[in-house]
């Protein structure tokens, strides 16, 4: 299997990028989707809403995060019998402990009426407090890197070859060390800002202050095996993606053959016939 790690700056282009990769059918574990998904709202042990939603049962949150079971040969069966002893329902249930632990860090003023975490207020706070930002990060991080090991390990099982990782803090969080090679999208700062601003409606300030909040883009760029500019028009964009798309689909070498899942099957399966061949011939 070969990991892929797509990154850049904030409104550089990534899920530009990895739309693209979802497009040309290879398959992308988004860490911003992760988040999002261990700060959702645990409905059924929420007190401070008034209102009281319905509970998710563990299958619905296999849906929500977008798990197609049906198409999973090899598990479709086993995940029903693991769920119901409640195995698995640990790992993905990891949203109530980060909503837990945001709501007991920040306080219930970061709450929506429905008790969702209201992200824009919460993105106002950690973006203009490096100490808060960073509090937020210890909170999560384990929630989120043992989400994203999850959604890479349903790929492995389905098989996949090659999985796209689009991680924004790759760097940050030292997961660049997982990935090989390392894809980072770029962009002219004075552009970066522009998009930032009028994507997310915020100030000249509050943009400067989330550019800020990320290792400086152009030190990315040094250290990445594949840099896409995406400073022009999409269609430039696409052109460098073309490129990139046949780079990523070369065939894998013996150890990332080796770490997919028909490769260990296969390993396996040697070894076994292997050890009977053997215990035979002593015989
Ligand atoms: C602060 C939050 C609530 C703001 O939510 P919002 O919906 O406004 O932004 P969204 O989640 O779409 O993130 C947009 C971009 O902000 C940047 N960003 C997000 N979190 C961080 C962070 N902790 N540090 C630096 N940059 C960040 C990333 O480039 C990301 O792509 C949210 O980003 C969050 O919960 N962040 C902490 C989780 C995290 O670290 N996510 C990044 C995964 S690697
Ligand atoms: N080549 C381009 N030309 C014009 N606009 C673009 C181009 N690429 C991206 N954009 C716009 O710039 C904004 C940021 O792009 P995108 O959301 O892909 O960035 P991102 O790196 O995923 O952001 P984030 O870090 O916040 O997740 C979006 O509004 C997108 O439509």
């Amino acid at each position: 299997m070969r990991l892929v790690g797509l990154t850049g700056g904030i409104a550089s282009g990534k899920s530009t990028v990895s739309n693209l990769f979802k497009d040309a059918g290879v398959p992308v574990v988004d860490a911003d989707v992760v988040a999002r998904i261990v700060v959702k709202l645990d409905t059924g042990s929420h007190r401070a809403s008034s209102k009281r939603l319905p509970r998710c049962g563990v299958r619905d949150e296999f849906v929500w995060i977008g798990f197609d079971i049906q198409s999973c040969d090899v598990i479709a069966t086993l995940i029903p019998l693991v769920c119901d002893f409640g195995l698995i329902a640990d790992v993905v249930r990891k949203g109530t402990g980060g909503w837990k632990k945001i709501v007991k860090a920040f306080g219930n003023d970061i709450l929506l009426e429905n008790g969702e975490i209201d992200r824009a207020r919460l993105g106002q706070i950690v973006f203009s407090d490096p100490a808060k930002r960073q509090l937020l990060n210890r909170l999560l991080a384990p929630h989120i890197s043992s989400g994203i090991l999850w959604e890479i390990a349903k790929l492995w099982m389905k098989g996949c070859k090659v999985i796209i990782l689009d991680v924004p803090l790759l760097f940050e969080t030292k997961m660049d060390r997982w990935t090989n090679p390392v894809i980072v999208v770029w962009v002219d700062p004075e552009i970066q800002i522009q998009r930032l601003m009028s994507r997310d409606g915020c100030s000249e300030e509050q943009a400067q202050n989330r550019i800020n909040a990320q290792l400086a883009l152009d030190w990315k760029k040094s250290e990445a095996d594949i840099v896409i500019d995406n400073s022009g028009s999409l269609d430039e964009t696409k052109e460098q993606f073309r490129e990139v798309l046949s780079k990523v689909s070369e065939p894998l070498t013996w150890k990332e053959r080796l770490r997919s899942r028909d490769g260990l099957i296969s390993v396996i399966l040697c070894t076994a016939v292997g050890v009977l061949l053997a215990q035979k011939n002593l015989l």
